[in-house]
């Protein structure tokens, strides 16, 4: 999954983008970039903004505030230019059910010169598509499979994916994210996709954006992520009703003499503090990134209330 280096412009960059919905704000002053041949998951609860921000992307909502570049472009003044290199999968899958999946296939491949007859056939036949099976009798894994087929077929430049696993057994899951990985694994391929499956993400994803709230309140490459968070379990002298305030922690699990933490900051550094409180350190591992997520939202949550 090593993706190549990256010194390119960002595929998408996304500034200080606020989403009003009447009084719901959707997004919050969003600012990020998703470089050229990365995979990068977009991880958030549900509602937290993710479906939003990709239709930004996708040019179906306008910028208001803030705004979208894909390749460079605005994907609304230039849908033809943008869209055309991009494939994508909605959370919906929304698929014409009368189509039979080579009617599916032959319509889908007249918008794209860049079709790929060949690894269309290829995916048609990892993922069992009978050509004469009519979509609206498909289950919904296979649904989901037939719209990742067209999503993948003209080989775009960057593939977007709402929720490709949603709803899906595991089995499905695991077939859908190989073929992510086949598509982005071509040299410079860039795949955007949202979940939230943290362990999904965990699995295929270079770098992730965690959103909350409309906020992203944390973004990293996934490796630096992993480096930089720790799961200490400290046991103090004193049996304790509430953990101390220590620099760095994100979220406190724990009673009485023991507490675990999950902590944001240099290896070791936590150490010195601990036995300044009168603890020592009996546990230490690196968190999942669903630990780290909560963690992140936890924290976030804090500072919001505390600010
Ligand atoms: N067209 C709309 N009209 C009103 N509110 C909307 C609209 N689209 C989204 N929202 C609201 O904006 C917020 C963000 O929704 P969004 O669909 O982007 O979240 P999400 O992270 O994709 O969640 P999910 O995985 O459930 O789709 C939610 O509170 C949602 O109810």
């Amino acid at each position: 999954m090593a993706a190549p280096a990256c010194t390119t412009a960002p595929v998408i960059a996304v500034d200080g983008l606020t989403r009003r919905f009447g009084p719901r704000v959707a997004l919050d002053g969003v600012t990020l970039r998703v470089p050229r041949g990365e995979v990068f998951g977009l991880v958030g609860a549900n509602g937290a903004g993710k479906t939003t921000l990709i239709r930004h992307v996708l040019g179906v909502l306008k910028a208001g505030v803030g705004s979208v570049r894909v390749f460079g472009r605005d994907p609304v003044a230039d849908p033809v230019g943008v869209l055309s290199r991009i494939g994508y999968l909605s959370e919906e899958n929304d698929l014409p059910g009368w189509m039979r999946v080579d009617e599916l296939i032959r319509y889908t491949r007249s918008f794209y010169p860049g079709w790929d007859d060949a690894y269309a056939e290829e995916l048609r036949r990892a993922f069992e598509l009978a050509p004469a099976a009519r979509i609206g009798h498909l289950s919904k894994g296979q649904r989901a499979r037939a719209g990742l087929l067209i999503a993948l077929a003209h080989r775009p430049e960057l593939i977007v994916l709402d929720e490709p696993s949603s709803g899906l057994d595991p089995v499905v899951r695991r077939d859908i994210l190989g073929a992510i990985i086949r598509a982005i694994a071509e040299e410079g391929r860039t795949a955007l996709f949202s979940s939230h499956l943290l362990d999904e993400v965990e699995r295929v994803a270079d770098r992730v954006a965690m959103i909350d709230g409309g906020r992203v309140i944390f973004s990293s490459d996934l490796d630096d992520v992993k480096q930089n968070h720790r799961s200490l379990t400290l046991r103090f002298a004193e049996a304790r009703t509430r953990p101390p305030a220590l620099a760095g922690v994100l979220t406190w699990a724990g009673t009485g003499h023991e507490w675990t933490a999950v902590y944001a900051g240099r290896p070791g550094g936590l150490a010195s503090a601990a036995s300044e409180c009168g603890a020592r350190i009996v546990g230490e591992r690196t968190p999942s990134l669903d630990e780290i997520f909560f963690a992140r939202v936890g924290a976030a949550c804090v500072a919001t209330e505390e600010g």
